[in-house]
């Protein structure tokens, strides 16, 4: 595309422009009038005049100054009978003076600024509404302080129900245990420490909890206490946790209650495991089975030490 001033529109008319610049581009526009002057290339080369110019850039003269606002270019001479560089005719100075734009130009500037501003003022209530970069918190939506929060209630057929089923009331059980003597512990938070009442157990409680479970012998230690009973001198032995004090504490008591208004009628010589003959039996349980323990005295006499130094 070759640009071309008013002079070089008038310079042009009449005469062909193919036959000075035969490698021009195929379109030639007058910057004087900003239209489009000039036919397609292959016109130009066919030798067409310039017709266009003729009609769109008229005859003018290049001393009168032009109305119409023109860029830089407009005076820039340029002689396209060689291959000169453009020469600026006029000095650069006049460029460095503020340009007047075109109106197209300042109508389109206006519009991007219109734009821009309209942008801008529906950007505005959007991003009031979101935080900042900076602050990543949310804000929580504003509650009104004055209104308390509602309560929950339970509907009416909870009520219904409650009142007519065993429903545990904790403040009367509280109370009704608080006149016990042993209040649980719930009565810690409404009663003073002075106003605590001491724990009283019955005795008859402690002895029912004390007291261990029921043992039926077996068929082995029945046999044995059965000859025990008939007045025979028994010895039995067995390994460790056969039965063996739980037999001989059931012989014991046996023989108490049988010979219970003969005073000494029964004597209990040795505790059960400890100071019995052998004595290992304590000894395995304790795991101290002891070489020692092969000889009943130095057995006896281990067993003893160890339990005045356990005792101590
Ligand atoms: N007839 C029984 N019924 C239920 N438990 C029993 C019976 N005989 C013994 N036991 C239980 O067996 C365990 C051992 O019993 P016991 O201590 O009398 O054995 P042991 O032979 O004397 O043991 P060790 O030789 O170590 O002294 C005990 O916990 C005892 O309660």
């Amino acid at each position: 595309m070759v640009v071309s001033t008013a002079r070089q529109c008038e310079l042009n008319a009449g005469k062909s422009l193919a036959a000075t610049r035969p490698r021009l581009a195929s379109h030639v526009i007058c910057l004087h009038t900003r239209r489009l002057c000039v036919d397609s290339w292959n016109a130009l080369r066919r030798g067409a005049v310039h017709n266009d110019s003729r009609s769109s850039c008229p005859q003018r003269s290049m001393s009168q100054p032009s109305k119409q606002p023109v860029s830089g270019l407009a005076k820039l001479k340029r002689d396209f009978s060689s291959n000169a560089p453009i020469k600026p005719t006029v000095a650069l100075a006049t460029s460095n003076a503020p340009v007047k734009r075109s109106t197209i130009s300042d109508a389109l500037r206006r519009a991007i600024e219109e734009g821009v501003a309209s942008r801008e003022a529906d950007a505005k209530p959007a991003a009031s509404l979101y935080p900042t970069p900076l602050s990543q918190k949310r804000s929580l939506p504003s509650q009104p302080t004055d209104a308390p929060p509602a309560k929950r209630r339970l509907p009416d057929s909870w009520n219904d129900t409650s009142s007519s089923s065993s429903t545990y009331n904790y403040t009367s059980s509280a109370r009704s245990l608080s006149s016990t003597p042993y209040d649980g512990g719930s009565s810690l938070s409404t009663e003073s420490k002075s106003e605590r009442k001491p724990l009283v157990v019955p005795a008859k409680t402690l002895k029912a909890v004390a007291k261990p479970a029921a043992l039926f012998l077996s068929a082995e230690q029945k046999q044995i206490l059965q000859l025990v009973k008939e007045g025979k001198s028994v010895f039995y032995t067995g390994s460790a946790g056969t039965g063996k004090s739980v037999l001989l504490r059931n012989i014991i008591t046996t023989l108490q209650k049988s010979y219970a208004r003969v005073s000494d009628a029964v004597a209990v010589t040795a505790s059960t495991g400890l100071f019995s003959l052998a004595g290992q039996a304590w000894l395995w349980y304790r795991g101290l089975q002891h070489r020692w323990c092969d000889d009943p005295f130095l057995c006896w006499y281990w067993a003893r030490y160890r339990i005045r130094r356990d005792t101590r």
